[in-house]
């Protein structure tokens, strides 16, 4: 179990609390024929800035994780606590990225409304919506854009418009669900660099579900590791590359490489079901808990 270092490191820079804490959480669903343990027992925290990563097997419950850390979906038991209150519905402080942006983004509105929408429900005053909207979309590279709808947008460009809605809504939780799984790689490459640009820049709270091990190293400062179904936490590494990361540099680090290889190597055991053998600073579920 690697130490997690930037959270402990973040929390001495003056976060007493978590921002986000995951406390025990269970997820089953109850269908009329069978039940579906999807979330066994999940305990974790994200400190306030961090930006975290989440890497597990196929079917092992990451969207039902973030749907249930985003208050979308109520949990069978535990508790997700979002700076100090409980969720128990969509709270005002939290955006999400799904991957499906052709359904998030609301094709008879331009790329502009489609920013705003949120700001409006909100009730930010006008001016004060201008100025977040043409903030957000400057930020994503695509001010020329705003009169386009949806439709006339490629793929890479339509997520933009989705990360530039949840940036001008200011999110102090960012959640991002697997975002560019339905990209093409250059697409996808400029769209890592673009979120750990805003991260940077924001100092947004970010938990990252993704399948693909070398973008967890890439944009993380954490990776935790889900075990298959009924999950927990397996464990967690800590990524200790600098700061300042670029595709070509950062990814022919001799570091990277050894990262990539052990977050590889956990989630080929979490593929063959390995679950954890202790409870370690709050990251894992005992042995009794497990055989329940
Ligand atoms: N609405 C639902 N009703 C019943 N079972 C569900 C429902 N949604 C998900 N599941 C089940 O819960 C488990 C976890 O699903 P989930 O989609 O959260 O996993 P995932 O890790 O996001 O999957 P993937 O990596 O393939 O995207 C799976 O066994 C899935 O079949």
């Amino acid at each position: 179990m690697t130490v997690p270092e930037t959270s402990s490191r973040a929390l001495r820079a003056g976060q007493d609390t978590p921002l986000l804490e995951v406390r025990g959480l269970r997820k089953v669903y109850r269908g009329d024929q069978r039940s579906v343990e999807a979330i066994r027992d999940l305990t974790f925290d994200v400190a306030g800035g961090e930006l975290v990563c989440l890497v597990g097997p196929s079917g092992c419950g990451k969207t039902t994780l973030l749907r249930c850390v985003s208050g979308l979906l109520p949990a069978t038991a535990g508790e997700v606590v979002l700076e100090g209150r409980p969720v128990t519905s969509p709270p005002p402080g939290m955006a999400v990225v799904f991957q499906e942006y052709g359904r998030s983004l609301f094709p008879w509105l331009t790329v502009w409304r489609n920013v705003e929408l949120p700001l409006k429900e909100k009730k930010v005053p006008r001016a004060e919506r201008h100025r977040l909207v043409a903030d957000a979309l400057a930020a994503v590279g695509l001010t020329e854009a705003r009169d386009a709808h949806p439709w006339q947008l490629s793929g890479g460009m339509q997520q933009r418009v989705a990360i530039a809605r949840a940036v001008a809504y200011e999110p102090r939780m960012l959640l991002m669900d697997e975002p560019f799984a339905a990209v093409d790689a250059q697409t996808r490459a400029d769209l890592e660099d673009l979120v750990r640009a805003l991260w940077r820049r924001l100092g947004v709270t970010v938990l990252f579900v993704t399948h693909d091990i070398d973008e967890s190293v890439y944009l993380g400062q954490r990776v935790l590791v889900l075990s298959n179904s009924p999950t927990v936490v397996l464990s967690e590494v800590a990524v200790d590359l600098p700061d300042e990361r670029d595709q070509l540099g950062t990814r022919s680090l001799p570091r990277f490489t050894e990262l990539r290889a052990q977050v590889y190597a956990r989630v080929q055991q979490a593929k063959s079901g390995a679950r954890p053998e202790t409870r370690s600073a709050g990251v894992t579920a005992s042995p009794s808990e497990l055989a329940e």
